[in-house]
């Protein structure tokens, strides 16, 4: 295995994402930012640079479990200090699994802003993947604002509250076309044909391929709002992989992928190869005011011009029956690692939409989480009392809430207690959803987990019940870092709590978490050993320091 070094510097720069002029965040003047490829077993290391001019910040590298580095998380708070505008920070990890992963920006709404990339891990030396493949590509999803973050998080944070709306634009790989479709002859749409230049920011990132092999097409998805469905026009797919976990191989039309999610698909280009074929991504879960992000896929030997076919047709946007029969596809490929058969504590987290003073906001269990000024895995470690609320979380909500209406009481607090989970300790959540706070509504909410791959045991409608709970698919669950909840749902996870650290469980929905939408698992923290100084110099730990310093 090897070390791998890389120098980044984040900054702002203009940008055309969606060929409109924006300011986007961006690395090495790159967006999205570089690729990091890497194989499994070997270990990372990025030199991370602030070139913004007056804000902090981290970053992310979503589906990494950071075994023995958890203050390589990139969790503002959470996980270390807010790197400071001209300080580098040095991310050291392993990644010790083959999979499609990504990063980004854990701070505020920096991953809104662009800060994002892929990071793809292949089998070691001497492993193969369990399929077979003779060629592969990258999609990274994501949506994008003409308003910029600033704009987007004091909105949020407002009274009366002002919510972001729906993207301008959906993104392939950092490319979109705002003020034309690449589909306008093909498709009944307002917008004109796109005229762009192959070199322009906003060109989309085309597809080559050969007629009669089998592509690996990979897609993750760091949307900040947005459920996609993706579909080659034309193309059935295999999925074979899910967040970094090889599944159970099973054809479909198209995919459904939520924010933090992410998939292998395999598709064979045995079509018509006198054509080319259309990928898109088309917004679900939400009434769309957003046009599908477009590609082209290209057999050779055509020009890559635009399909004369229609794009693909998407369920509809809120056919959760589709999308819920997706999800209850995926299971386990055999020989994956079972779950453990029995659970130590089960945590039952209620999703609602809440106010606090007049200010709208997210809560779990009726508390909105608020991060310290201290980073809790300093803190944590050494005991520092009063960097955050000493009361924990409770494990359930009350028995007679109904989920089906809006909160009686939309009043909540907020909080930045944690739960505290023993090592290795076998834990149950059930995420439950709610009614938000107008009548018959009840959103999608994907949960990801830091630190940790967990089982989905279940989807279930309702409430969550004793009579649920004896009905778990213990058998073959999906191992995943990602799941989602449904409107007037629930979701059954498990985890072993292996990984000593502290860990961040939250909707991925970027303005959710802004919110408040997440807890914190503090994890067998007195196991960590020696933490980073640079991870823990500021707040509380950072006087702590300077004092051990006899500064
Ligand atoms: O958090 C949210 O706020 C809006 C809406 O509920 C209020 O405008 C919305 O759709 C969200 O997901």
């Amino acid at each position: 295995s090897k070390v791998r070094h890389f120098r980044w510097e984040v900054g702002y720069m203009f940008w055309s994402p969606d060929c409109v002029e924006n300011v986007v965040m961006g690395i090495n003047g790159q967006f999205p930012g570089p690729t990091i490829r890497a194989k499994a077993g070997d270990t990372i290391v990025v030199h991370l640079t602030n070139k913004l001019h007056t804000e902090g910040v981290v970053i992310h590298w979503h589906g990494i479990r950071q075994f023995e580095t958890p203050w390589a998380d990139g969790t503002a708070s959470i996980s270390q200090c807010v790197i400071n505008p001209e300080e580098t920070f040095v991310y050291r990890f392993k990644v010790d699994k083959a999979g499609t992963y990504f990063y980004h920006g854990h701070y505020g709404m920096q991953r809104s802003a662009g800060l994002y990339g892929s990071l793809i891990v292949d089998v070691a030396d001497g492993e193969k993947d369990p399929f077979h493949y003779d060629g592969e590509f990258s999609l990274l999803l994501s949506d994008w604002w003409h308003k910029n973050v600033h704009d987007q998080a004091v909105g949020l944070s407002s009274n009366p509250f002002r919510w972001i709306g729906e993207p301008q634009s959906i993104l392939i790989n950092g490319r979109g076309q705002y003020n034309c479709s690449l589909a306008a002859h093909v498709s009944n749409t307002s917008s004109s044909l796109c005229s762009l230049r192959g070199d322009a920011q906003c060109a989309p990132h085309v597809l080559h391929v050969q007629p009669n092999k089998t592509y690996r097409l990979r897609i993750a998805s760091t949307t900040s709002l947005s459920s996609l469905n993706l579909a080659i026009g034309h193309h059935k797919m295999i999925l074979v992989e899910a967040d970094g976990n090889y599944i159970k191989p099973v054809a479909v039309d198209n995919i459904d992928i939520y924010s933090g999610e992410s998939y292998s698909v395999l598709f064979t280009t045995d079509q018509n190869p006198s054509t080319n074929y259309w990928i898109s991504a088309t917004v679900r879960g939400r009434h769309p005011q957003t046009p599908p992000g477009l590609t082209i896929l290209n057999y050779h030997p055509n020009s890559p011009s635009i399909p004369t076919s229609a794009p693909p047709v998407s369920p509809a946007w809120d056919d959760y029956g589709y999308s819920k029969s997706f999800s209850n596809k995926i299971i386990a490929l055999q020989g994956s690692p079972k779950p453990p058969i029995r659970r130590d504590r089960q945590i039952i987290l209620l999703n609602t939409q809440n106010k606090i003073n007049g200010f709208n906001k997210w809560s779990i269990n009726n508390i909105s989480l608020v991060l310290p000024a201290t980073p809790y895995l300093g803190s944590i470690k050494f005991g520092l009392k009063g960097a955050f609320d000493h009361q924990g979380p409770p494990d359930n909500f009350s028995r007679n809430y109904d989920i089906m209406k809006p909160p009686m009481n939309p009043n909540s607090t907020q909080g930045s207690g944690v739960y505290t989970i023993h090592f290795n300790s076998i834990v149950d959540v059930i995420l439950q959803n709610a009614n938000a706070m107008a009548a018959n509504v009840s959103e999608i909410h994907p949960w990801h987990l830091h630190g940790h791959d967990f089982w989905v045991l279940g989807y279930g409608e309702g409430k969550f019940s004793e009579k649920d709970a004896k009905r778990l698919n213990l058998k073959n669950p999906p191992l995943r870092n990602t799941v989602v909840i449904f409107p007037y749902g629930w979701t059954a996870i498990r985890f072993v709590a292996d990984n000593p650290g502290v860990w961040a469980f939250h909707c991925h929905i970027e303005p959710h978490l802004h919110m408040g939408m997440g807890v914190i698992f503090s994890e067998a923290v007195e196991r960590i050993k020696k933490i980073p100084e640079e991870a823990i110099a500021c707040g509380l730990t950072g006087k702590m320091l300077m004092h051990n310093h006899g500064g």
